[in-house]
């Protein structure tokens, strides 16, 4: 998100207002919005994407990928089209890039940039400024790549920072010591224009949305899987072919929807084209396993992806122990799931989230700081909360609760004013537009 002196925080009271009811379809997938745009920009030929996500971290990716060179359009119908550099084509930035509030930009680009003969600064707001990249910048420096970062005392290294890509890059052997889908991607980019195999093992599983997409665009790529480890490795100097590609809905931005129908009495809510990618899909397995009815209808693929469209009805929710295994598939899922474990009956128990306290906020923090404040009774633990829901009683309340730049923190607030007496205020809605900029829009047009 960018932050001008024109841009003022702009807070709102969410309250109850009715079943949410009828049919909506949430936006593209915000991590396949950004592939498709890095992909397209470095195939040759043309790409058209369908059902781009065009929240501002996308944006971020697509201003970028055109200051290196890539030819990106928006036509008035709302298809993308991206005429792309080369893998190996990728030009010099005359400016810093600007991610703004997007962890992904920032991680996938530091891995292109790595393989190619140039420089790029990276910038961001306050929340991205925050966070680490000593986990990208350790296996990039490897490669080849020199990385000057500030505040290397925080995480390895903050923006803003400076990558100069080493051409030729050296191909490694990576084993991921963090669950990180960005980490695993950030090296198969830079492999894409390093001579040789360049090797992945994921000892956990995280999206697979590079694996499928980077095969897709035609680069040799294989996965071999034993005991749950995943090795994945990529044959570098790719040639790339453009694609037509359309994006599945965002499972992450259903998931508001999904919980908000669940909790909010005599709803019953058809979300279509919902992404239900394996290992994007925990957050679906859990609300089920705590007795939501979620129906998916309709199952297909759509852009080699799982989709389905899902028929969500209020039900009794009850706690559970989430599996810490879990956690991979629904990451960024966490803070809306503690909404809906405040209202639910008995306690929900979640641990190994140590990952949700470098996202745009500490998320375990801020969540069970907000959830308090409206009057759910929560604890926080080193890496989880300890949920006591009210049985389906309504919250409290209140506010203004602190956002910290943090889209997810925001829209699960929002609901959670669904299911308060007295409505929930949130001091700054801006953030939610980085990756749902209609959430407002639907939110009233369904719960009347
Ligand atoms: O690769 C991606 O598109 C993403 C990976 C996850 O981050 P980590 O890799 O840091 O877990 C997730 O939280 C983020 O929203 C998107
Ligand atoms: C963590 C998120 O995104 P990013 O890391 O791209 O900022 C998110 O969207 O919840």
């Amino acid at each position: 998100m960018s932050e001008t002196p024109t841009s003022w925080p702009t807070p709102r009271k969410f309250a109850g207002a009715g079943p949410l009811r009828g049919t909506i379809r949430v936006p593209g997938d915000k991590s396949i919005s950004h592939r498709t745009l890095m992909l397209g920009a470095l195939a040759v030929g043309k790409t058209t994407i369908r059902g781009l996500l065009e929240g501002e971290d996308v944006l971020a990716t697509a201003a970028a990928m055109r200051a290196m060179g890539a030819i990106i359009e928006r036509s008035e119908d709302g298809v993308w089209s991206v005429r792309g550099v080369g893998v190996g084509g990728l030009l010099q930035p005359v400016q810093a890039l600007d991610m703004g509030n997007s962890g992904t930009s920032t991680r996938l680009l530091m891995g292109l940039i790595a393989s190619h003969g140039i420089t790029a600064t990276f910038i961001g707001d306050a929340s991205l400024s925050g966070r680490p990249m000593g986990r990208v910048i350790e296996p990039l420096s490897e490669m080849g790549a020199e990385i000057t970062a500030s505040r290397p005392e925080i995480g390895g290294g903050t923006l803003p920072l400076m990558v100069r890509g080493s051409l030729p890059a050296v191909p490694i052997t990576y084993r991921l010591p963090v669950a990180s889908a960005q980490v695993k991607s950030a090296v198969l980019l830079a492999g894409l224009n390093t001579p040789g195999i360049t090797t992945v093992i994921e000892p956990v599983p995280t999206r697979d949305h590079s694996e499928r997409m980077l095969k897709g665009f035609g680069a040799d790529l294989s996965v071999e899987e034993a005991d749950g480890v995943r090795t994945i490795r990529i044959r570098g100097e790719a040639e790339l072919t453009a694609r037509d590609i359309e994006v599945p809905g965002d499972p992450s931005s259903a998931a508001f929807f999904i919980v908000a129908a669940l909790t909010v009495p005599g709803s019953d809510l058809i979300i279509e084209n919902v992404g239900l990618n394996p290992t994007r899909a925990g957050i679906v397995t859990v609300l089920r396993a705590m007795g939501g009815n979620i129906e998916p209808l309709n199952q297909r693929e759509v852009g080699g992806e799982p989709v389905a469209d899902l028929r969500v009805r209020h039900s009794a929710l009850t706690g559970i122990e989430v599996d810490p295994a879990l956690a991979p598939s629904m990451i960024d899922e966490f803070p809306v799931l503690f909404v809906a474990a405040s209202v639910a009956s008995g306690r929900t128990t979640t641990s190994g989230l140590e990952e949700l306290r470098v996202k745009e906020s500490d998320r375990l923090t801020a969540m069970a700081t907000a959830l308090q404040a409206i009057g759910a009774r929560v604890t926080e633990t080193e890496d989880g909360l300890l949920i006591d829901g009210t049985g389906g009683e309504l919250l409290a309340g209140g506010g203004p609760i602190t956002t910290h730049l943090d889209h997810r923190i925001a829209m699960s607030m929002a609901i959670a004013g669904l299911v308060s007496r007295d409505g929930v205020e949130v001091d700054d809605t801006r953030p939610i537009a980085t990756s749902f900029p209609t959430f407002e829009t639907m939110l009233s047009e369904r719960a009347s």
